[in-house]
């Protein structure tokens, strides 16, 4: 076989060969930068195979949740149970602001990345995964452009090759900060569509966003955060008026010099 280089026999696995999503069960998890909590005793479910919103004003906590479950983060307090799978089988994608664009490497490459953990960093790619790696190029819509530099990227071209990057990790539990902000309305349909496509493969999605009426269109579950827990179910139950002005005030009263726990756990 004209299997060179880096050739697992997972290249076009279907959903069904692949192991089950995993759940997430938050335990009374607190999370906080030098001692101030920004993230306060929060306990709940994330079910496998769900497809959850977090939505909460400016400073709710909602990154830091993220961050938390992808172990960037301690947890200063609690408990996060992720069942069947591995940290590092995690995929997640940061805002975009956080993202370094000026590293001299195409959109190929970076798109390639998303081979890394099946390949190893410093093999190279065989035919089939470069095969793999222009699929997903096509799919996201940057055909034409693979050979151009990813800083010469518009910002919505930069996202599309970031989910190219996560169609190829292939991963089992998808976290993804704010993807949508600040993309034009095509762009954002087209990555709906790929997050959709991962539902229907029963991957767990969960993912920070600011526009409650993409929300309440696209996503079933939402968590409503402003630091501790407003809300937390399907969203129609979660996005009330009533939730969404206790969340905006829970927030307007935050104090970053707060004391490390202003109440106790249930
Ligand atoms: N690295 C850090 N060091 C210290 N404090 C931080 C750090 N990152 C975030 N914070 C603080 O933690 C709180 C929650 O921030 P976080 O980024 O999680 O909120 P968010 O809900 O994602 O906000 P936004 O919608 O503005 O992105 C804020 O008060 C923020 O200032």
């Amino acid at each position: 076989m004209a299997h060179d280089h880096c050739s697992h026999t997972h290249t076009h696995r279907s959903s069904r060969d692949q192991a089950p999503a995993p759940g997430i069960r938050l335990d009374n998890l607190t999370v906080a930068y030098r001692r101030h909590p920004a993230v306060h005793h929060l306990s709940g479910n994330f079910a496998p195979g769900s497809l959850t919103a977090i939505v909460g004003p400016n400073g709710a906590g909602k990154s830091t949740l993220l961050k938390a479950i992808m172990g960037a983060l301690r947890p200063a307090t609690g408990r996060i149970e992720i069942a069947g799978i591995n940290r590092r089988d995690i995929a997640y994608l940061p805002q975009i602001s956080e993202v370094d664009r000026t590293f001299p490497i195409t959109v190929l490459d970076l798109v390639a990345m998303g081979l890394w953990r099946r390949c190893g960093a410093f093999r190279r790619i065989g035919r089939d995964q470069l095969h793999r790696v222009n699929d997903a190029i096509t799919t996201v819509g940057l055909s034409g452009l693979a050979e151009r530099p990813i800083s010469t990227l518009s910002g919505g071209q930069f996202q599309r090759a970031l989910f190219a990057r996560m169609l190829l990790q292939d991963a089992r539990l998808l976290l993804l900060d704010e993807p949508f902000t600040a993309l034009d309305m095509k762009t954002t349909t087209d990555l709906i569509d790929v997050v959709k496509h991962w539902h229907g493969e029963n991957r767990t999605i969960i993912a920070v966003l600011h526009d409650i009426d993409l929300v309440r269109e696209h996503f079933p579950q939402a968590l409503l955060l402003a630091r501790s827990e407003v809300a937390w179910g399907k969203t129609e139950d979660v996005l009330t008026g009533t939730n969404l002005l206790t969340a905006r005030r829970m927030c307007e009263g935050f104090d970053d010099n707060a004391p490390f726990c202003d109440h106790q756990a249930a």
